[in-house]
């Protein structure tokens, strides 16, 4: 797995504020300005081939909860799209609001979205492991998806019911056979990609971002246990709610955000 290994202390919810990684200018997330993505013609097809048989647990970090799968083989790529190499599946995490008024990291013409889903992958023909990738320009790529409030999500659904027995910071459960096609959108030939970094620290400037143009809907009730989930560990006298876990938008420094589609 990806960021097991990883307790990001600076995940507190401060981290929201003005951290920007020092002499960063291809910074996550960010604005797509719509009509200034350019159509690239030599963009393909995502070619997503996940096997849900990889999937091993759902742990809650501090800051969101993380489905992690187990990245040891190629059972789980992403190709295609804009990437040049092999990616490898390692996690899938949300962010989200309080409210269904906010609460996704990117925008489309400042339009904020009550959540946005992001599935982390690093390339796993260039390195060996997670840890290295992570540190690269061209280590990892993750796929964004816009969630919206409407009919209830049946593939989500498992996931949802999972949820409570990760309610604390650090609380980790198995979770097994979920399948993350099936959160993504109908048509997955619609998306912008640029290049920017992890949202979360280290912030690296490691990701080629590649969101999706179509959204995909999940039911009120559904978003609604995501926000029964806490920051806080059992131990912590005060309890915080796992709400507006996302980072404020990034200064676009010049980038070009490329669509598959016109
Ligand atoms: C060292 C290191 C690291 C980052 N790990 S991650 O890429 O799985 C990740 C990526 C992102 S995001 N929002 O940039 O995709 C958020 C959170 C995490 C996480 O560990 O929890
Ligand atoms: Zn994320």
């Amino acid at each position: 797995a990806c960021s097991s290994k990883y307790v990001l202390s600076a995940l507190h919810p401060m981290w929201q504020g003005p951290l920007v990684a020092p002499g960063g200018n291809r910074q996550s997330p960010i604005d797509i300005r719509v009509r200034k993505s350019v159509f690239d013609p030599h963009l393909k097809p995502l070619t997503p081939d996940y096997d849900p048989g990889t999937c091993s647990q759902i742990w809650n970090n501090g800051y969101s909860f993380l489905v992690e799968y187990d990245d040891t083989t190629d059972k789980s790529i992403l190709k295609g799209g804009p990437l040049e190499d092999n990616f490898r599946l390692c996690q899938f995490h949300f962010h989200w609001g309080e409210s269904n008024a906010w609460g996704s990291e990117h925008t489309v013409d400042r339009r904020l979205f009550p959540a946005e889903l992001h599935m982390v992958h690093w390339n796993s023909n260039k390195y060996r492991r997670f840890e290295e990738a992570v540190m690269e320009e061209n280590g990892l790529a993750v796929i964004g998806v816009f969630l919206k409030i409407g009919k209830r999500h049946e593939g989500l659904q498992k996931l949802v019911d999972a949820l409570p027995a990760v309610r604390h910071k650090d609380s980790v459960v198995e979770f097994t056979r979920f399948d993350p096609a099936c959160l993504l959108p109908a048509n997955i030939d619609d998306y912008w990609t640029y290049a920017g970094s992890l949202t979360t620290p280290p912030l690296t400037e490691a990701v080629t971002w590649i969101i999706m143009k179509q959204h995909i809907e999940v039911s009120h009730d559904q978003l609604a246990v995501f926000r029964s989930l806490l920051f806080t560990s059992a131990e912590e006298e005060v309890q915080k709610s796992m709400v507006n876990n996302f980072r404020v938008q990034q200064p676009l420094r010049g980038r070009t955000v490329r669509s598959s589609f016109t």
